[in-house]
């Protein structure tokens, strides 16, 4: 059957809902924060025909954000092409960090070599032309032999694993999913994957008028395939009951998004998160995730103005076992934090913030829970990306939305800014943006 052309809407070049959207997060977080090497091994890069095999910058910024906080020291990489996501590691590592460095194909790594080079971090990379496989195996050979590395995280290894698109020169022997750019870590019960094509640099297309969407993604289906391949499979009963009591309140769309709660009870994970704080919890979700990933001895401060909405998801938490982890304060958030500041004993002792509330007093509640958290602690921003709506013309903003996306605008660029903290801005569920204290 012949298609109807000009009905068919041209995919946007990356997987967000538009190619504005992508290019508003590439330029208002990314960019801003790329080390200056970096940024010249892109440019570098954007000539070469295969250039859309370089990871995404931002993936990159959350890689390096993972790099952090799991305090890598050696790392393998497998897929190295010009260097991006290379030298982003070796620019991350510490001085005595090392990188084993896989490629089929030595031509393109010294593209990005004199960079490298000039960038300094040579010294940590050991490359290796060839298969991925045999390399990998080796090195599984010498941990039964010497006993000095496990491709774990907790033993300071990650793992990255970069399919790119109809090129890869070497692929795990199950690959989670095909097509796009991937990234992936698999522990102990998590993945995560980037959600991005490879843009190294976008064009603008001014013209483009992009329609409102109700997710940040190109398609509702896309979508819908993230959360039905990989969220939904691992998400706790628990979790997806309070999902499914939430589903019928008509705000339910206030909820956590399943896949950016993924990623957060990963971080929760990695920084071992025992002490946190909790701004927004409606039905629960975010908070019941939460008290599932702390330890037995966790506690979770929870703060909402209102205690009815968070008695709707009680009676599921109550059944998880978990509700004795949780200080719920029906209240506005502000003067609890001052409260807790008061104390003193109190600064630096909070692991994890999650923010879900009203977004005018976001910049409050980073002053106050900067002094709270630990360094290497982590705070995250929800909402960051509002549907869309940050990167569109304003005559498509709805009226009663104006004011939240003003200022959502205004936050991002605000913690784009902030020295005290590293950042990553995810486009995961309405957009997140996850922030870890630097001193
Ligand atoms: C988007 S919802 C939070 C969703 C929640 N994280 C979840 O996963 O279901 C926002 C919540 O923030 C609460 N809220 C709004 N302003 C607040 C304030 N100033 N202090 C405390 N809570 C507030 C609202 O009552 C609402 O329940």
């Amino acid at each position: 059957m012949e298609q109807n052309v000009e009905n068919v809407r041209a995919p946007p070049k990356s997987l967000l809902q538009s190619d504005d959207l992508y290019q508003y997060i590439l330029e208002t977080s990314v960019y801003p924060r790329e080390p200056e090497f970096l940024k010249e091994l892109r440019h570098v890069t954007a000539s070469h025909p295969r250039a859309m095999m370089a990871t995404a910058p931002d993936a990159g910024q959350l890689m390096a954000m993972l790099l952090n906080l799991v305090n890598a020291k050696k790392t393998v990489e497998v897929g190295v092409f010009t260097g991006y996501s290379l030298l982003l590691t070796a620019l991350t590592i510490p001085e005595d960090g090392k990188i084993i460095a896989i490629d089929v194909n030595r031509e393109t790594f010294e593209i990005g070599l004199p960079i490298i080079k000039k960038a300094g971090v040579a010294d940590k990379i050991d490359f290796i032309e060839s298969e991925a496989l045999p390399v990998l195996d080796q090195l599984l050979q010498n941990i039964c032999g010497v006993a000095v590395v496990g491709l774990d995280l907790r033993c300071g290894w990650l793992l990255w694993v970069q399919i790119c698109d109809n090129t890869a020169h070497s692929s795990p022997e199950k690959p989670v999913a095909a097509g796009g750019s991937q990234i992936q870590y698999q522990g102990p019960g998590s993945t995560i994957y980037s959600h991005h094509n490879l843009q190294p640099e976008m064009e603008q297309n001014a013209k483009k008028v992009p329609s409102p969407s109700k997710v940040i993604l190109q398609s509702e289906d896309l979508y819908q395939y993230i959360l039905e391949t990989s969220v939904y499979p691992r998400e706790p009963d628990f979790l997806k009951e309070l999902r499914h009591v939430t589903a019928s309140h008509p705000r339910a769309i206030w909820a956590t998004a399943p896949d950016a709660g993924q990623l957060m009870a990963m971080l929760l994970k990695l920084v071992n998160a025992k002490k946190t704080i909790e701004i927004g919890v409606f039905t629960g979700y975010s908070l019941l995730l939460t008290a599932l990933t702390i330890p037995e001895d966790g506690k979770i401060i929870a703060i909402d103005v209102n205690r009815e909405t968070f008695e709707i998801g009680l009676p599921v938490i109550k059944k998880a076992g978990v509700a004795d982890k949780i200080d719920f304060i029906e209240s506005e958030a502000l003067p609890v934090l001052d409260q807790q500041l008061h104390n003193h004993g109190n600064e630096g002792s909070f692991d994890f913030a999650f923010v879900d509330a009203d977004k005018v007093n976001y910049w409050n509640y980073h002053e106050r829970l900067l002094k709270l958290l630990k360094v290497d602690g982590l705070v995250v921003y929800d909402n960051t990306l509002q549907r869309g709506f940050v990167a569109m013309p304003e005559a498509l903003v709805p009226e009663h939305r104006k004011k939240d996306i003003e200022l959502t605008i205004e936050f991002n660029k605000f913690l784009a800014a902030d020295p005290r903290i590293q950042i990553s801005h995810a486009s995961l569920g309405d957009g997140i943006i996850i922030c870890r204290r630097l001193y």
